[in-house]
Order: C-alpha cells, then sequence, then structure tokens
C-alpha cells in the first residue's frame, strides 16, 4: 500500500517508507491511497473467527508487500496477546476494556504493533532509528513498553511535567536501556510541537532518521481499527444498531474506527466524548476548527487542544461537513460531571470506570437521549487505577493494583527538564 501525505505537497511513499518517516516532508500526516472494503461474509461471519484472524485479515492490505503474510501473522498474533472483553451495564450500555496489555491503556496494540514493525524493516540493524514520541499520559508508557530493547531504535519521549498521573510517569520514566523520558515545562500540545517541528528541523534530520510513535505514524494508529471489529463480534448477534463512543484527545482512536467503517464494519455512528478540551465538539456546532491552548482535566490523557487526527477524520468524510455530522456526534463535560458519572457507574453497575472511560459512558448517555434504540458501547480506554488518587477519590474505596502496575510502583523515575525546543534540539544532537 502507499501513502499520501494529507498536506498534498510530498511525493506518496510505501507502508515502510510511512513508518520509518513517520511524519511527511511537508509536515502532512500519510493516508493510505485506497482502502477495500472486507466482504460482506467476513463480518456476518465474525463471530467464528479469533481476534488474530480479525486483525491480519483487516491489517493486511495497508502493510503489504513490505510485510510477508508470514510475517505479519507472527507481528499480530505477539501484539494481541491479551484480552479485549466487552461489558454489559445495561440494554443500551456497554464498554469494552482496552487495558488488559502491559501498560493497561489502549495504546498498548498500537505501540508493540509499530515496534515490530520497525523491528522488521530495521532487522538487519543497519539504521539507527530515532523515535520521537510526545504523551499527555498513556501513550509515552506504552511506547516505553513497546519498544523496550528493540535494536537499533533509541527512544525518547517528551511529557508535560505535573500533568500526568503518578503511575503513568512511572510507566514512562523508569525503564531505562534505550528509552529516555525528557519533562517539559509545558503542555503536551507544546511536546506534540516540538516533535513535529524536530521532523522539519534539516539540522536534525541530516544527522539521524528521526520517526514519531504517535498516532500520525500510520503503524501506530491504524491497528486501532481492531477494537471496533473486536466489540462488534461480541455485539452483533444481540444488537442492529451498534453505535461507538470513544473517549477523545488526539482523536486517533475514534479515527481508525471510521477506518474500520471504511473497510465495511456495519456501524453507522461515532460518539467523539470530550472533555473540556473541546475544539471538535465546538466545530461540529459551528463548522469553525479553532485550536486552542489545552486545559487540564482529570481525563488528562485526553488534554489535547489541537487533534492531529481531525484532518484525517476530514479526509475519511471527503471533507464534506454534512457527511461527518451525519456520522460523528460530540459532546464536552466538565470534571464535576465526569466525577458524577464515575459514581454513577460504580454505584448502578458495581463497576469501577477510569475519568476517561466515564467521559465516554456521558457521551453514551447523551446520545442516547436523542436515539433511544441504539446499543452505545463507551470505550474503556485505561485502568482505573492508573488514575488511583482520582478514582479513590470519587467512589471512596480502596483499589487493589494489579500486577502491571505494581511492577512499576517502587521504581526511580529518571528524566531530563527541558523548556524548549532548543532544549530538545541540543538534547538529541548529543
Ligand atoms: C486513557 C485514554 N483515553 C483516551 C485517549 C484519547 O485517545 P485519542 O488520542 O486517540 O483520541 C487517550 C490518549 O490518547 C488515553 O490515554
Ligand atoms: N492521549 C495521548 C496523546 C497522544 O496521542 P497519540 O495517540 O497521538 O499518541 C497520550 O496518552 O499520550
Amino acid at each position: 500500500m502507499n501513502y499520501y501525505s494529507l498536506n498534498k505537497q510530498a511525493p506518496n511513499t510505501s507502508f515502510k517508507d510511512a513508518v520509518i518517516k513517520g511524519l511527511a516532508p511537508d509536515k502532512g500526516l500519510y493516508f493510505p491511497e485506497s482502502i477495500t472494503p472486507l466482504s460482506d461474509d467476513f463480518f456476518k461471519n465474525i463471530d467464528q473467527l479469533s481476534h488474530t484472524e480479525i486483525a491480519f485479515q483487516a491489517i493486511k492490505q495497508f502493510v503489504s508487500p513490505e510485510i510477508p503474510e508470514d510475517v505479519l501473522k507472527t507481528i499480530v498474533e505477539e501484539t494481541l496477546s491479551f484480552e479485549f472483553p466487552v461489558v454489559q451495564l445495561n440494554d443500551n450500555i456497554s464498554t469494552l476494556e482496552l487495558f488488559h496489555g502491559p501498560t493497561m491503556a489502549f495504546k498498548d496494540v498500537g505501540a508493540r504493533f509499530m515496534a515490530r514493525c520497525l523491528g522488521y524493516f530495521n532487522k538487519n540493524n543497519i539504521n539507527k532509528v530515532t523515535v520521537l514520541v510526545a504523551t499527555s499520559g498513556d501513550t509515552g508508557g506504552a511506547v516505553a513498553n513497546g519498544f523496550l530493547g528493540v535494536k537499533g531504535v533509541n527512544v525518547v519521549i517528551l511529557y508535560p511535567s505535573g500533568k500526568v498521573s503518578d503511575i503513568q510517569e512511572k510507566q514512562l520514566t523508569t525503564l531505562g536501556q534505550n528509552i529516555t523520558a525528557l519533562e517539559v515545562n509545558g503542555t503536551f500540545d507544546d511536546c506534540q510541537a516540538m516533535v513535529k517541528t524536530a521532523f522539519l528541523d534539516h539540522t536534525l534530520t541530516n544527522n539521524m532518521q528521526l520517526t514519531s510513535a504517535n498516532s500520525i505514524n500510520v503503524a501506530r494508529w491504524l491497528p486501532q481499527l481492531f477494537y471496533f471489529m473486536f466489540a462488534y463480534k461480541q455485539l452483533h448477534k444481540k444488537y442492529d444498531d451498534i453505535v461507538f463512543s470513544v473517549p477523545s484527545g488526539n482523536f486517533g482512536n475514534v479515527c481508525a474506527g471510521m477506518m474500520a467503517q471504511q473497510l465495511g464494519l456495519p456501524i453507522n455512528h461515532f460518539i467523539a466524548s470530550n472533555n473540556k478540551n473541546n475544539v471538535v465538539t465546538e466545530y461540529l456546532k459551528t463548522q469553525l476548527y479553532t485550536p486552542k491552548p489545552s486545559v487540564q482535566t482529570i481525563s488528562n490523557a485526553m488534554d489535547v487542544g489541537d487533534p492531529s487526527n481531525f484532518i484525517r477524520i476530514q479526509e475519511i468524510y471527503k471533507n464534506k461537513f454534512e457527511t461527518l455530522k451525519d456520522n460523528v456526534s460530540s459532546f464536552s463535560f466538565s470534571d464535576d460531571e465526569t466525577r458524577e458519572a464515575m459514581k454513577e457507574i460504580y454505584t448502578q453497575y458495581n463497576y469501577v470506570a477510569d475519568p476517561h472511560g466515564a467521559v465516554g459512558y456521558l457521551g453514551s448517555k447523551a446520545y442516547l437521549k436523542e436515539n433511544p434504540n441504539a446499543h452505545c458501547v463507551f470505550l474503556e480506554t485505561a485502568h482505573p487505577t492508573k488514575f488511583l488518587d482520582v478514582v479513590e477519590d470519587v467512589i471512596k474505596e480502596e483499589q487493589p493494583l494489579p500486577e502491571q502496575i505494581q511492577s512499576v510502583m517502587g521504581k526511580e523515575k529518571v528524566a531530563i527538564a527541558i523548556s524548549t525546543y532548543d532544549d530538545l534540539k541540543a538534547f538529541l544532537l548529543k
């Protein structure tokens, strides 16, 4: 599959090149040249397929011919070595748990898939690659874990100081080896802007091969489309009108759901559920896209003021506002509403949701007011214990810590403080 830049000022390129570059030379995000839908039978019989079979069929066209089928099968199998259960709360609402991987957030799948693709492309260890990644909380830990020890790859993670949870910080600052954490005096948007600037800086790019492990990278972004198929597999015999409510920040996850829809997944609607960082909610009301500085919330991983993937969403719906509106609703919620939702989910369903999942739950409820016959699946994008302070404060109950979280608790944070792009550049050139 070839990919084109959404800024349309760079040559089209192969999957391998798109993964190794991360961002196109004209600073545009890459997008596949074509999308061939899977057969109707694939979706009719999806409950008879394993997760790895579903994922293999779904991703094959996007990575071939550069990744041979036998290699792809292994990559997919290794990537998906944990569960993706759907838990039903009531007749109209279920949640898809995406936190059973090693760092307990949905980013594990994309990070593991991309690490293996890059490992395959770099199997002869000819070119050293530096992976730059900006994180508002979860991408950093997942990328650190997924890329730990991958030969020929150095990972540099930028995170906003004081704006990620304690456990998220441990997950991204304690692994050592080929992983370095840079603690940025700024917001997630500052981190993301620095990363994007680095890709255009010839002093850097002439000296090293830089790529990104954020969802701007197609190998990080596309595997997220598997989730929507896994949920559909579990629910399609029971419900006709399945709608996904996706807690959204950089909009890579909901956009991956839309790619699943382009592949033929019979889903008519998505809900992009936001905290107070509501650029897209406002866009759908006003048709004006106005990025703004992010504000800090208790669903911190969604504190994004200028979501990278909005441009891909527009491309999917052919830049037609009315088509976008037919396919997507968006709602924005405050921290107080999020806390109330966490309490409600706990008291009514005895289910502990994290603040991001709770925003997804609120999006489901808002949509159901106008569409009472739908079945909404909100994505539970991270395990509640990643946000221990908030969760225990809201539900007033101590939470047992899963093994994945315990394993980082006692480790010592190692991070380098930086403030400006020049600091990042100096670090990379060192
Ligand atoms: C727990 C959690 N929920 C939701 C999101 C938002 O996902 P996206 O950036 O793909 O919109 C993130 C971060 O990306 C996250 O870490
Ligand atoms: N919420 C993310 C922000 C980066 O999103 P990405 O999907 O583009 O990597 C995080 O947790 O870091």
